[in-house]
């Protein structure tokens, strides 16, 4: 272990001419010299996310693209913290531990929930350089995989939780064979992620689906396992399973929660074995498939009670993932509603809204998620005829049903005058109404400035000043 302290510059050195040598480009070498003895060192990939703290000394260096960062950390403190969030905001950031004593849990844990995408200890700059190389290929491989027409032209939405949710998905499927279990409201997307999972996956074979509601005790065993010819009454052809047919690809179990008890049995013993036989047969047969499962119910609750069997699930839920209602992320509506009019109108170009139907969109209940959304869209879009945008005239008559309450609606009223009622001053409330829209807007907005800025209405500097008001008054009043 190198402590960096006074030579914290020259590890950084070290470790970009390192670099270089792992085929990692290092695109700015701007230094600033520490001012501590335990000095933090900060190398960013992107210029213009260099930073500097009074503790840190910081060079800024590139992978390939931009939006990585490579922090060297010398111990752990609130400046630090602060650099690492800065840096968070346009860059996968990785942490690399080169304290003098290594750095608690306590300080890794407040490192990653500052923003840090992973963290290293130090040890040599040649080592450090191949794992700094190694990570920022795979993040360079994943950003171009989230960026392409296999990503972006199925799965609509940019909003904090939906594109954390996707980096993950596209994570797992490109480069592990883990098994992934999906769950999620109705209409939230888990269909369209298994799709995506195959597509890649990289798997030769198909993708094959079946729903597992639709599977009736009697036909459950042909479905999955496929028969010879006269294995029973009216099996007059052999035919293949659901396992025949995954070989080589995935096997999407849609609705696994309602997998009756006896079939989980079997299904456990086909994944343990790789292997299994038709019925009327004896022979064994190999399969090798990836299994994607997905299911609305809380299987961990079913396995409580015994609904599901405890090692089916662990075998399913190697990872999991769960596509966010559409309620959490609300950013997402306008685009998705921009696709689907775009889906509907046969020249692709879509229309216009005028802003009551925006407005409507955005804050009706959406109970069956994406999928409600994309109904609710294509009922207005067939009322719509003629040129010009679609008005509110267009909403149909029972989907003005779901109109949501005008605001300020009664629970507001009651918090003001709650704080009327406590002596609170009108610039007192509008403060707190104020700094709590952004509060909560930063954290669904994963802290990114602009983007709340922009559902703020308000210029990004704006906030900015907001938000350093808000910390100055909290320092105030505590102090
Ligand atoms: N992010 C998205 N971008 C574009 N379309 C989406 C998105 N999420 C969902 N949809 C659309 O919403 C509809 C429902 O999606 P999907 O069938 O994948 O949901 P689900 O979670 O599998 O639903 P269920 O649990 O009811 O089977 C589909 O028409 C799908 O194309």
């Amino acid at each position: 272990m190198q402590a960096l302290g006074q030579g914290g510059a020259q590890a950084a050195s070290a470790l970009r001419a390192a670099l270089g040598g792992a085929g990692v480009t290092v695109r700015d070498a701007a230094f600033s010299t520490s001012a501590s003895a335990s000095a933090s060192t900060a190398a960013s990939t992107s210029a213009s996310t260099s930073a500097s703290t009074p503790t840190a000394a910081s060079i800024a260096a590139s992978a390939s693209a931009t939006g990585f960062g490579v922090v060297l950390c010398g111990g752990c403190d609130g400046s630090l913290l602060q650099t690492i969030q800065a840096l968070a905001l346009n860059a996968a950031v990785l942490a690399i531990d080169c304290a003098a004593e290594p750095l608690s849990p306590d300080a890794m844990w407040a490192l990653l929930e500052a923003g840090a995408t992973d963290l290293l200890p130090w040890s040599s700059a040649e080592l450090c350089a191949q794992q700094v190389a190694a990570r920022l290929h795979r993040w360079d491989a994943l950003q171009k995989l989230m960026g392409s027409h296999a990503v972006q032209g199925c799965l609509v939405g940019d909003s904090a939780p939906w594109r954390a949710l996707v980096r993950g998905v596209v994570e797992v499927a490109a480069f592990t064979q883990s098994p992934v279990l999906i769950t999620g409201e109705t209409g939230t997307g888990k269909d369209l992620i298994a799709r995506l999972i195959h597509r890649l996956s990289g798997a030769t074979g198909e993708l094959t689906v079946l729903d597992c509601t639709t599977l009736s005790p009697e036909l459950a065993g042909s479905e999955l396992f496929g028969h010879e010819r006269g294995a029973f009454t009216g099996a007059v052809s052999a035919r293949d399973g659901a396992f025949a047919m995954a070989n080589g690809g995935i096997l999407f179990l849609d609705e696994v929660g309602e997998l009756p008890l006896p079939l989980q049995a079997q299904l456990l013993r086909v994944i343990q074995e790789q292997q299994y036989k038709r019925i009327g047969s004896n022979q064994w047969q190999p399969s090798r498939f990836r299994l994607v499962c997905a299911t609305n119910r809380d299987l961990e609750a079913d396995v409580a009670t015994g609904a599901f069997r405890a090692d089916l699930y662990y075998r399913i839920a190697a990872w999991r993932c769960r596509p966010p209602p559409l309620r959490e992320r609300q950013a997402d509506i306008l685009p998705l509603v921009d696709h689907f009019l775009r889906q509907l109108d046969p020249q692709g170009r879509g229309c216009p809204l005028d802003r009551a139907v925006r407005d409507y969109l955005l804050t009706r209940d959406y109970k069956g998620n994406v999928r409600d959304l994309r109904q609710t869209v294509a009922r207005i879009w067939y009322r719509h005829t003629g040129p010009g945008p679609i008005t509110i005239g267009d909403v149909p008559p029972d989907e003005r049903l779901h109109r949501a309450p005008a605001w300020p609606d009664a629970p507001f009223c009651d918090a003001i005058r709650h704080a009327v009622d406590r002596g609170m001053s009108l610039a007192r409330i509008g403060q707190a109404a104020t700094d709590m829209a952004i509060r909560l807007v930063l954290e669904q907005e994963g802290d990114n400035n602009q983007r709340a800025a922009q559902r703020l209405g308000v210029t990004d500097r704006a906030l900015q000043i907001r938000r350093k008001a808000a910390r100055e008054g909290e320092t105030e009043s505590r102090s």
